[in-house]
């Protein structure tokens, strides 16, 4: 008997006026699980992991994490479920605040669940994605772009999610550092069991990295 799948998105639709960017896309996702999203610029990846993510809400289709059906519950409703599902955006310093130390960034996540992490749980968050506890004393433009992308990624693993979605984690790095970055990712997700929706539009970092990979093209799905 099949289990039931970590995620399933079904039929999902997203218009930006009378631009239908995602076109009735299907796919689902088991716990453990590295799906990658491949495509082109403007095929409909982002506006894919923004639907899923709840950061947007789509206009048909349904998305199901865990078993439950997020695209009609509110946002106190989504709050206790945002957790188990973290994203890692493509600029690194642009999802942190620039204001924040590094340890407020990583710790964030647990606050926001009304926990109270210590300095030791950050330490070793930060050790996770192999940074210095110094680390957590600087601001994120005292950061390289990969440092600060494993800052970003440290914060998303806070809150023990399940499913990170990864919308091109690694296209805005230096390319002498985008092999570390993938490096940390393949073995968090082999220490943590964590299932992975894997967005990038370069062909040949897809093949290595992902069990399974579909292709977009004008927000279809072309290929699976
Ligand atoms: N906020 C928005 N308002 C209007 N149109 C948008 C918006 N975001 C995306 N689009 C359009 O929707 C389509 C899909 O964009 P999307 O960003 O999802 O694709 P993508 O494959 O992630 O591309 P990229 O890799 O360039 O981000 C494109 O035609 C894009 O111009």
């Amino acid at each position: 008997m099949r289990t039931t799948p970590l995620l399933d998105v079904r039929d999902l639709v997203v218009r930006y006026g009378a631009v239908t960017a995602v076109d009735h896309v299907s796919f689902s996702l088991d716990a453990g699980e590295t799906l990658a999203i491949e495509g082109p610029s403007g095929c409909g990846k982002s506006s894919t992991a923004l639907a899923v993510l709840r950061l947007r809400r789509p206009d048909s289709g349904e998305v199901h994490f865990e078993g439950r059906e997020l695209t009609g519950l509110t946002e106190p409703e989504l709050r206790p479920l945002r957790p188990r599902m973290q994203p890692v955006f493509q600029d690194p310093y642009g999802s942190l605040n620039p204001r924040h130390r590094i340890r407020d960034a990583v710790a964030e996540p647990l606050r926001l669940q009304g926990l109270r992490p210590t300095a030791g749980q950050v330490a070793e968050l930060l050790d996770r994605v192999g940074l210095a506890p110094s680390y957590g004393d600087r601001r994120p433009h005292e950061l390289s772009g990969g440092q600060c992308q494993r800052a970003g990624i440290a914060r998303a693993l806070a809150s023990h999610p399940r499913l990170l979605v990864l919308d091109e984690p690694v296209s805005a790095l230096d390319p002498s550092v985008r092999a570390g970055i993938l490096n940390l990712l393949a073995d968090l997700r082999d220490e943590l069991g964590l299932a992975y929706l894997f967005i990038c539009h370069d062909r040949a970092v897809v093949r290595h990295f992902a069990d399974r990979v579909i292709e977009m093209r004008d927000g279809r799905i072309t290929s699976r």
